[in-house]
């Protein structure tokens, strides 16, 4: 089977601070969908539950514990090169100060300044059910 026929499952992070604000930051240029905003996770890995990867995600990328996260939406999306299946979670009480750890721009938004934002096409459902549950 080629790559490119497989689907990738990433665990992503939504977090949210007290003030209902959300941590999106800014992929890197030369990554998939590169330049584009997105919620802090990546691939979950062999062995790994979804839980555990996101723990392990934001940990690397955000410098915090998760303590406490609620099952938000699972997203499929088809890229012209790659499938994703985007496992989201609502992070609602954490350790440590959030801040990204890899070098990319971020920034705590509020709900309703996230259309200002561009994120990947899979992230369309994501906001919409953000909007749906605020
Ligand atoms: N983290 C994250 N990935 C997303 C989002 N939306 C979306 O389409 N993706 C896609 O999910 C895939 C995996 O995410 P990733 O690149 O963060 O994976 P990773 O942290 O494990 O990095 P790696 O590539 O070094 O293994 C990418 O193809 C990315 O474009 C999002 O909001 N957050
Ligand atoms: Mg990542």
């Amino acid at each position: 089977m080629s790559k490119g026929s497989q689907v990738v499952h990433v665990a992503v992070g939504v977090i949210e601070d007290e003030q209902g604000r959300l941590f999106i930051s800014r992929r890197a240029s030369e990554r998939h969908q590169g330049g584009k905003w997105e919620f802090p996770g990546g691939k979950v890995e062999q062995g790994e539950s979804v839980q555990q990867a996101l723990a392990r995600e934001l940990r690397e990328e955000c410098n915090i514990d998760v303590e406490q996260c609620a099952p938000l939406t699972v997203v499929e999306h088809r890229y012209a090169d790659k499938a994703v299946r985007l496992d989201v979670w609502l992070v609602t009480r954490y350790r440590g100060q959030a801040k990204q750890l890899e070098g990319q721009e971020w920034r705590w938004v509020a709900r309703h300044e996230l259309e200002a934002y561009q994120f990947p096409d899979a992230n369309i459902a994501i906001l919409d059910c953000l909007r749906a549950t605020q």
